[in-house]
């Protein structure tokens, strides 16, 4: 995690183009299989510090984009064939995940993917396993993710198979925070959680950015939640960014209120109706 101080709400807000961007996504073009083109050009920009959210329904390629970025495309037969993507100015594509954890990016995966037969504890060891700065150094990092997750240490004995979906979702996060990264790719983080738990998780996002000062980008789906908590959003629909702006803005926009927060437009149930075809069409010209 890291230390770097991050501007409270009571300083003036810096313009986001100001900010240095930690990570710079630029016109990616991704392909499965050699064949199937996913993404169509995506750009998106992380400032240092902040929290992004990634929106978009199923298919749209959200977690594509994660993997670009965290160069998990290969075990996938997906690879980035146009574009770059550069992490504080410097060419990352061919930098191997493990590379990319000691530059300080982990990847939470959709699912959560726990070792079942592991401790709590154990799970959260294993997130420390590239790291060399020493067991007591590792000791204080477990007590810091266990103070931002009081269930984790209360369950730290049990083996992950027989804790709840949030458990595991906040071990997933906690192992990631173990790496002591300074941005986390966190991927559809409210899936298959009741509200009230995707709430705290997302509290402790909020947490974590605030006080350790911790990037996030965030695939969701859960729109709502997600520009709650972001600073700025990017809405992906078949593999290119549609519309992108700050978290609040995007909230109250027509288009989005409709077709994300299900709010309005009684006419247009859905974003694949012919109208709201038109509408994409025009954020796409
Ligand atoms: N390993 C793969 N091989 C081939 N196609 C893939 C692979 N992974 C994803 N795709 C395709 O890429 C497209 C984007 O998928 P992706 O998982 O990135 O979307 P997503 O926005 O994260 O959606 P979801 O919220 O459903 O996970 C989909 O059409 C999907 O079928």
């Amino acid at each position: 995690m890291s230390t770097a101080p991050h501007p409270t709400s009571s300083q003036p807000a810096t313009p986001r183009d100001a900010l240095p961007a930690l990570l710079d996504v630029n016109g990616i073009e991704v392909i499965y299989h050699h064949v199937i083109l996913v993404l169509k050009g995506v750009s998106l920009r992380v400032p240092e510090g902040a929290v992004v959210a990634l929106l978009g329904g199923n298919g749209a390629g959200k977690t594509t984009t994660l993997r670009a970025v965290s160069n998990l495309l290969a075990g996938e037969r997906g690879e980035v064939t146009k574009g770059r993507i550069e992490l504080r100015g410097e060419r990352i594509e061919r930098l191997s995940p493990a590379e990319l954890v000691h530059r300080g990016v982990v990847q939470v995966m959709e699912g959560r993917h726990c070792f079942a037969h592991l401790s709590i504890e154990e799970n959260l060891l294993t997130g420390a396993y590239t790291r060399t700065d020493g067991k007591a150094a590792i000791a204080r990092t477990l007590e810091k993710v266990y103070a931002y997750f009081p269930r984790l240490k209360t369950r730290r004995t049990s083996q992950a198979a027989y804790t709840s979906g949030g458990e595991q979702q906040m071990c997933a996060i906690g192992r990631a925070l173990m790496a002591n990264p300074k941005m986390v790719l966190l991927d559809e983080p409210s899936m298959g959680l009741a509200p009230q738990i995707v709430e705290e998780v997302f509290e402790i996002v909020r947490d974590l950015n605030r006080k350790e000062g911790t990037t996030f980008l965030l695939a969701e789906q859960n729109t709502n939640m997600a520009l709650r908590y972001a600073d700025y959003g990017y809405i992906l629909e078949n593999g290119r960014v549609v519309m992108d702006g700050e978290a609040q803005a995007l909230r109250d926009n027509e288009d989005v209120r409709e077709f994300y927060l299900g709010m309005g437009g009684t006419d247009r149930k859905s974003f694949r109706d012919v109208k709201s075809y038109k509408r994409r069409k025009r954020w796409l010209a």
